[in-house]
C-alpha cells in the first residue's frame, strides 16, 4: 500500500470521475426509457372504460429497428380501434409482468445464426431457462426473419415454444414475415382488426420509400486484392429527415421483369448535418463473376443524379452513448461506415479507440485522411490497423483485440462502451470471442444486456 497522499488524491479522483461518468451513463438511459414509457402511456389509455379490462402488452424485441416500428404500429392501430396498448421493450420485460397480463402481443426479429437480439439477451438468460406459470395469457407473435438464414425466425419459434409450454394460450398462428414481405405484414394487422373488431382500419404496410438523389460515387480501393468499395452520397430530394450515427438505411430495389425483389439494407456513414446519406457499399459478384442484385444496381448501373427509394430506420441498439463514455470501435472492411458516423458525432470528451482491419494498407486504408484528422484533434486517442494481406501483417481485427486486451480491460472498467460494426461470419464471432477472452465472458454479457455492447454486423 501506497502511503503518498498525491496518489491517493489522483486514485480517489480517478474513481470520482467513473462514478460520475456510471451516472451519466444511467441518467441517459433512464430518460430514453422514461421519453419511450411516456409516448406508450398515450396509448394506454385508448381503452379505459371500454370494458375489455387492461391494455394489451406489446412487447418487442429488436435487433435493427424494424420489430420496434411494427410495434408502435401495431400500438397505434389497437388505440385508433378503441383498446388500450402498453409497449415495452424486451430490456424491460420480465415474467412478472407477463404472468400479471391477460394479452401480449409479441413481436421478435432473429440475429446472428438464430439467436435474440441483444435487447433479450437478460430476458433469455432469466426467464427462458425454465417455464413460468403463464396460464392467464393469451398472445399473439409476430416473428421477424429471412428465409435465406438457415434458421428462420429462430428466436420467435424459441419464443411461441416458451410460451406455449408456460402454459399461455395463442389467440392465432404465429405471423412469420419474410424479409419485411409486405402481405406478412397485413395478416398480422387483420388479426389485430380481430382483437380491435374493426373492418374498416385501412392496411398498413411499412411506411414507403422518400426519393434521394445519388450526387456522388467514387471507388475508394482501386488495386485492391479484395472487391471493389464505392463511397456513395445520396441528397434528399425535398427536405431531408432527422437521423443519429447508428442507423441504417433500407434502400428498395427497382422491379425487374415485372418482380420487386424487395430490399437491403446498408449502414449510414454520415450525419443529418453532412446534408447527405452516405455509404460504403461493396460490389458483390456472384461465382461466375456477375454483379450482386443490389450492389451491383447501386455501384455500377444507377447513374449519378438517378433516384432511387430509401427510408431510414432507428437502429437503436447501436445508438451512440453520452458524449462523456469513452467509445472503442470494432469493425472490419465496409462496416467502418457505421463507425465513421459514430467517430463524426464524436468530440474529444469521451474520445474514441477504433481497431479496424481490412486487406491491404495500400489500398484499403479506408477513410484514411479522416482519421488522422481526428487522431490530431483528440476525437480518436488510439487508432489499431492490421491488413491481413500485406506481407508481415496477416492479422485479423480479433487479432488486434487479443492484442490489446490488457487496455482493453482499462478502458472498460473506465466506463468504455463497444461497438462492432462488419461482417457477421468470422470477424464478429472472431471477435466476440476475442472480446470474451480479455474482459471475461460474464462482463461481455452484462455489457451486451445493458446496451454498452452494441453490434451492427451483417
Ligand atoms: C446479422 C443478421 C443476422 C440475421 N440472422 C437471422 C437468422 O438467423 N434467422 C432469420 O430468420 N433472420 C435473420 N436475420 C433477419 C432479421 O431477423 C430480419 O431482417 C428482421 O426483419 C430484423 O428485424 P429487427 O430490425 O427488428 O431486428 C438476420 C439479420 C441480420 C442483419
Amino acid at each position: 500500500m501506497t502511503a503518498d497522499p498525491q496518489r491517493w488524491l489522483w486514485a480517489v479522483g480517478a474513481l470520482a470521475l467513473w462514478l460520475a461518468l456510471i451516472a451519466v451513463i444511467v441518467w441517459r438511459e433512464r430518460r430514453a426509457r422514461a421519453a419511450a414509457r411516456a409516448r406508450s402511456d398515450a396509448f394506454a389509455g385508448a381503452g379505459a372504460g371500454a370494458g375489455e379490462g387492461q391494455a394489451v402488452l406489446i412487447a418487442f424485441a429488436s435487433q435493427t429497428g424494424f420489430a420496434e416500428e411494427l410495434a408502435w404500429m401495431t400500438a397505434r392501430a389497437l388505440s385508433d380501434g378503441g383498446v388500450g396498448a402498453r409497449v415495452v421493450s424486451f430490456a424491460d420485460l420480465d415474467v412478472q409482468t407477463l404472468k400479471a397480463t391477460d394479452r401480449a402481443l409479441l413481436i421478435v426479429s432473429t440475429t446472428g445464426e438464430g439467436d435474440p437480439p441483444d435487447s433479450a439477451a437478460r430476458f433469455v438468460r432469466k426467464a427462458m431457462g425454465e417455464t413460468a406459470d403463464l396460464s392467464g395469457l393469451r398472445f399473439g407473435l409476430l416473428a421477424l426473419g429471412d428465409r435465406s438464414y438457415d434458421q428462420f425466425c429462430g428466436f420467435g419459434h424459441a419464443v411461441d415454444g416458451w410460451l406455449r409450454r408456460s402454459g399461455a394460450e395463442p389467440l392465432f398462428d404465429t405471423v412469420e414475415v419474410d424479409n419485411g414481405e409486405a402481405g406478412a405484414v397485413r395478416h398480422w394487422q387483420h388479426q389485430l382488426n380481430q382483437i380491435t373488431g374493426s373492418v374498416t382500419a385501412p392496411d398498413w404496410t411499412p411506411p414507403a420509400y422518400d426519393p434521394w438523389r445519388l450526387v456522388e460515387r467514387t471507388l475508394v480501393n482501386p488495386g485492391s486484392p479484395g472487391g471493389e468499395a464505392y463511397h456513395l452520397a445520396f441528397e434528399f430530394v425535398g427536405a431531408a429527415p432527422e437521423w443519429s450515427a447508428g442507423d441504417i438505411a433500407e434502400v428498395g430495389l427497382p422491379e425487374r421483369d415485372g418482380v420487386t425483389p424487395g430490399s437491403r439494407e446498408y449502414s449510414i456513414a454520415s450525419l443529418p448535418s453532412d446534408g447527405r446519406v452516405e455509404f460504403l457499399i461493396r460490389l458483390m459478384r456472384h461465382p461466375d463473376g456477375a454483379p450482386g442484385l443490389a450492389s451491383g444496381w447501386l455501384t455500377q448501373d444507377l447513374a449519378l443524379g438517378g433516384e432511387i427509394g430509401m427510408r431510414l430506420r432507428t437502429n437503436r441498439s447501436f445508438h451512440g452513448p453520452a458524449d462523456e463514455t469513452p467509445m472503442i470501435l470494432i469493425g472490419n472492411g465496409t462496416g467502418i461506415a457505421g463507425l465513421r458516423a459514430h467517430l463524426k458525432a464524436r468530440t474529444a470528451a469521451g474520445g474514441a479507440w477504433l481497431l479496424f482491419g481490412e486487406r491491404t494498407q495500400a489500398h484499403d486504408a479506408f477513410f484514411d485522411a479522416e482519421l488522422q484528422a481526428w487522431l490530431a484533434s483528440g476525437v480518436l486517442r488510439r487508432l489499431d490497423r492490421c491488413f491481413s494481406r500485406d506481407p508481415g501483417d496477416g492479422r485479423y481485427v480479433q487479432d488486434l483485440v487479443a492484442a490489446a486486451s490488457d487496455d482493453l480491460r482499462d478502458w472498460v472498467e473506465r466506463g468504455a462502451a463497444i461497438y462492432v460494426c462488419g461482417s457477421l461470419e468470422g470477424m464478429s464471432q472472431g471477435v466476440h470471442a476475442a472480446l470474451e477472452n480479455a474482459l471475461g465472458a460474464d462482463v461481455v454479457l452484462t455489457m451486451l444486456e445493458d446496451g454498452r455492447y452494441g453490434r451492427d454486423v451483417y
